[in-house]
């Protein structure tokens, strides 16, 4: 299909709120901007406010709806059901043709449940990553799970997670194996990185030092798990002088007070503010080793080069760890330690990870998604516009 036909749509909405989200749309949203018959709308939930005005410049424009959906100390519960109404009358207003949300938020899960209700067709972007265990990642397994069963068309980042949708009676029809877009983001951004003024201080006054990047947010790991592996990473950085530790702390209280509590005033840690997406990949670019409990670092690093130890017991993300890049230190309490304690193995391992070919994707992901969104509209008929 060319990039542009005769039918006008009602459009796309594309629902996001989150970081790893905004990361991962902005790309589709520049690769639609080419198709001139398809409208989009953009509507932030905003569910995580504080973090996504950094990264709002990857859309190459404007987001139309931002809601306020965040209020402080608020359940899960209350988050989504706020969400799910906060975009109802948006949905009634736009009545678009097909809803689109990315990953495993609940923003993703609240905008599915507010698309559905008003009979209107969804398209999941990274679709098929599984676990296998509802309880890991909380409440993201979960998520992902009552998306795919939701979704009218399937965006799979790589041929597994084309599998365990089929497994789960998804219709293989439904599904288009695309790669994931943060691939294309992570190269877009690479092309325009310029040199951050806040990571120049913490380079000049590590310089010399392996850098050791550290990021986590998950939160299954909140409380015993977190505390340990922060003290497992002091003691290990306290142990090897030519070592230190940067962390880009998430702003979620229950990760930054605890991060504060263990890792201020250590000698060679730096505790820093997040970064912007280019600064981000910046750092990781200099890093000797990754510590990290994300979900989008373990796509990254393929692309980057860098080792990865993944602070989880379990990854739906098990082509990293195939591929020799990503190792999980989380599978029993002490596995950090162990692993960090073979300081021999470990720079023999990090020595040897070198960029690969990205097992999750390529520069023409997002493009692939947008086609295959292209694509889905234009088997369509026309939909009524009933209010539903
Ligand atoms: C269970 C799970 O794994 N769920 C994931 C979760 O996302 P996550 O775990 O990947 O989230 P974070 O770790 O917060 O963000 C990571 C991104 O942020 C960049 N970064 C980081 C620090 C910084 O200072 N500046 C930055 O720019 C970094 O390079 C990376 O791209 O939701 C997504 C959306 O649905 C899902 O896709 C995804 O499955």
């Amino acid at each position: 299909m060319g990039k542009s036909s005769s039918i006008v749509h009602g459009g796309i909405m594309m629902i996001a709120g989150t970081r790893p989200e905004l990361i991962k749309v902005a790309p589709v949203v520049s690769e639609l901007a080419r198709y001139d018959d398809i409208r989009v709308v953009i509507v932030s939930t905003a569910q995580q406010a504080d973090l996504l005005p950094a990264f709002l410049n990857l859309l190459d424009t404007e987001v139309d709806y931002c809601l306020s959906v965040m209020s402080a100390g608020q359940s899960l519960n209350a988050l989504l059901a706020k969400t799910v109404a906060a975009l109802d009358p948006v949905i009634a207003k736009e009545q678009p043709d097909l809803i689109v949300v990315q990953g495993d938020t609940t923003s993703a899960l609240a905008g599915a449940l507010a698309g559905r209700m008003r009979g209107i067709p969804l398209a999941h972007i990274e679709a098929g990553l599984r676990t296998g265990d509802a309880d890991k990642p909380f409440p993201e397994e979960t998520n992902r799970r009552l998306i795919s069963h939701m979704a009218a068309l399937h965006c799979a980042p790589t041929r597994r997670n084309r599998a365990e949708l089929v497994r789960e009676g998804i219709a293989p029809r439904d599904i288009v194996v695309t790669g994931n877009p943060v691939v294309s983001s992570l190269q877009n951004a690479l092309r325009t990185a310029s040199t951050s003024l806040a990571l120049e201080g913490v380079f000049t006054r590590l310089e010399g030092l392996k850098p050791i990047v550290l990021t986590t947010h998950r939160r299954e790991s909140f409380g015993v798990t977190l505390d340990r592996n922060l003290r497992t990473l002091r003691a290990f950085v306290l142990k090897h002088p030519e070592t230190a530790l940067i962390v880009p702390m998430h702003p979620n209280p229950n990760v930054k007070e605890t991060v504060a509590r263990i890792l201020s005033d250590t000698e060679r840690v730096a505790l820093i503010d997040p970064l912007d997406y280019a600064s981000f990949l910046q750092l990781i670019q200099r890093a000797w080793l990754v510590v990290s409990d994300s979900g989008g670092i373990q796509e990254e690093v393929a692309s980057l080069g860098k080792a990865l130890l993944v602070l989880r017991s379990v990854t739906e993300r098990p082509e990293a760890i195939e591929a020799g890049v990503a190792r999980l230190a989380g599978e029993w309490p002490g596995q950090l330690e162990a692993l960090l304690e073979d300081w021999d193995g470990l720079k023999s391992w990090v020595k040897s990870v070198k960029p690969i070919p990205n097992p999750f994707g390529d520069q023409r992901s997002a493009m692939r998604i947008a086609q295959a969104f292209a694509d889905y509209l234009s088997a369509q008929p026309q939909r009524e516009r009933v209010a539903l």
